[in-house]
């Protein structure tokens, strides 16, 4: 896969203008800045960007139409002005679809091994909370620009969810491992500030234009390096995690579908929706 992937390679003219790539979806946009050959990858699902079976494909799909038009970089961000995204959509754990349920945890798969393994430099503006599955896509990105008074984690354990090892890889090649262990046992949400102080996001922006110019900045510091050295670095760097989901994927979805039918886990995941729904009406 990521062969092909380095193929695409090959330096190119760039133009000023920005022009929109993707309107085919209408859950995630693509736009291209021609001037920097930059791509902002917007996921838009209303209220929350919760990761549905829907939203993971149009991620997966522009991850993809990014990889394949030579774009310099991806930066990953939300149209939502206070939410990144809020994770997986619980509703398709909660009671699921015994089909869909399937489709859905091999979508999720499908968009981190795109992401975690893209071969263009990539990046995440950050402009508001990142729970758990939003966390994960943040985390998968190189390089992490947070706006002030937000939250980022994984709190799975909170929600009596266990998150999956390539959640936990993902996290500790970000944070070191005795931080990513007592985080992730705690299930502990940092704020934008406790974020910066240990190295969960890079840099922090008062705006989501700011954000995305620092995301863009990092993404420039490659401009005179070697792609392909550069691509086949990153590569190696994160093969031995691509490969294990790669080679376990089947296994993956299988402890996840027995996992998510526990009567203790849909009890649980019952409760914290109520508790989303409590808040809301508050
Ligand atoms: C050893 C074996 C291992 C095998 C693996 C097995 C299992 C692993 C399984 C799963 C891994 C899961 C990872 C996840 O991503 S789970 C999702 C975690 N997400 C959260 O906990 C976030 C919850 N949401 C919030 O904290 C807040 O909503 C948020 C801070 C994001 C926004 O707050 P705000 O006040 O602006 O908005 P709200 O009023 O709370 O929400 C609006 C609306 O949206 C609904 N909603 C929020 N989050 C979700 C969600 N994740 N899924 C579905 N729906 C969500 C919320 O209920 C409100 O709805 P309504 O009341 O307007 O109808």
């Amino acid at each position: 896969m990521m062969r092909s992937k380095l193929m695409n390679l090959v330096p190119r003219a760039v133009a000023t203008t920005s022009r929109q790539m993707s309107t085919a979806t209408k859950l995630t946009t693509v736009q291209v800045d021609d001037k920097t050959g930059i791509a902002t990858l917007t996921m838009n699902r209303p209220p929350v960007n919760g990761l549905n079976l829907e939203l993971l494909r149009d991620i997966h799909q522009s991850i993809e139409e990014i990889e394949g038009n030579k774009s310099r970089g991806l930066i990953l961000t939300s149209s939502n002005p206070t939410i990144f995204s809020a994770g997986l959509d619980i509703f398709e754990m909660y009671k699921p679809d015994k089909e869909r349920i399937r489709a859905f945890w091999t979508a999720l798969q499908d968009v981190w091994l795109a992401l975690y393994g893209s071969s263009v430099p990539t990046a995440a503006a950050i402009n508001g909370h990142s729970p758990a599955g939003g966390c994960l896509l943040a985390t998968s990105c190189e390089y992490r620009v947070m706006l002030p008074k937000y939250t980022i984690g994984l709190n799975e354990t909170k929600l009596g969810i266990v998150a999956p090892k390539w959640f936990m890889s993902t996290f500790e090649s970000v944070l070191p491992r005795r931080l990513a262990e007592r985080a992730l046992n705690q299930g502990r949400m940092f704020t934008t500030e406790e974020a910066l102080a240990v190295g969960l996001v890079d840099e922090v922006a008062n705006s989501k234009e700011e954000a995305i110019a620092k995301c863009a900045q990092f993404i420039g510091t490659f401009a005179k390096v070697n792609p392909l050295a550069r691509a086949l670095t990153k590569q190696q760097l994160r093969a031995e995690e691509l490969k294990q989901l790669e080679d376990e994927r089947v296994q993956d979805l299988e402890k996840f579908i027995f996992f998510v039918n526990q009567p203790a886990v849909q009890k649980g995941l019952g409760i914290y929706l109520e508790s989303l729904k409590k808040k809301a009406t508050k």
